[in-house]
């Protein structure tokens, strides 16, 4: 079983999912490492990605999927999945792949992407990535969370989604 934390850019796949991976003690990946130089520097400019960009891409992914799901080991990744062909791409790596879709309004992701700084990721491309996002439909199999919420909170419901999945009962949360 594979979780991929999907959702546009600024919608918080990476810091929720870390953390996850980080409670459940699975392997993580971060999709944007993933990416050719070739992909980092166009988007870096401002110009969106293609279908064609993002095949080897969408492939390397599901290989690492691939090669977890081969030692029996569950994993969590974050990575776009925009539309529905690049999440069956990454299917293709293992049997079950879990969505869990990171999802809120644009307005509050472009302010998110304002302030976040050292990434090569523009806000100007927000736009192009909502337009090209096909969310969960009913036959996926796949949850959706609201982001406009603190991301402990987020992370707890994630969580509590991965580890249900899993059968696991989740530690408690440390706090400090
Ligand atoms: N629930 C939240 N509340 C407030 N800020 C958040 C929340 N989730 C994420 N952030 C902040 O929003 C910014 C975007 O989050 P993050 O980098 O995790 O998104 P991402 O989906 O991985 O983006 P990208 O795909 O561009 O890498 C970061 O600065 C992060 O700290
Ligand atoms: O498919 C895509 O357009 C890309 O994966 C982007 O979503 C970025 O990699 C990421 O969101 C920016 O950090």
């Amino acid at each position: 079983m594979h979780f991929v934390f999907m959702g546009v850019s600024g919608s918080g796949k990476s810091t929720v999912a870390e953390l996850v991976a980080e409670r459940l003690s699975l392997p993580f990946a971060e999709a944007d490492e993933f990416h050719p130089r070739h992909n980092t520097t166009k988007m870096a400019r401002g110009e969106p990605l293609t279908d064609e960009d993002r095949g080897p891409w969408l492939a390397a992914l599901a290989q690492w999927i691939a090669d977890h799901e081969s030692g029996g080991q569950p994993t969590v990744m974050a990575c776009s999945a925009l539309r529905r062909a690049y999440r069956q791409r990454l299917r293709e790596g293992a049997s079950s792949v879990h969505f869990v879709h990171l999802d809120g309004p644009r307005d509050l992701i472009a302010d998110r992407l304002r302030q976040r700084s050292g990434h090569f990721m523009p806000v100007e491309l927000l736009d192009s990535q909502m337009a090209t996002l096909e969310p969960l439909r009913p036959d996926e199999n796949g949850t959706t969370l609201d982001i406009s919420r603190p991301v402990p909170q987020i992370t707890e419901d994630a969580v509590r989604t991965v580890a249900a999945a899993l059968g696991r009962v989740p530690r408690a949360r440390h706090r400090r």
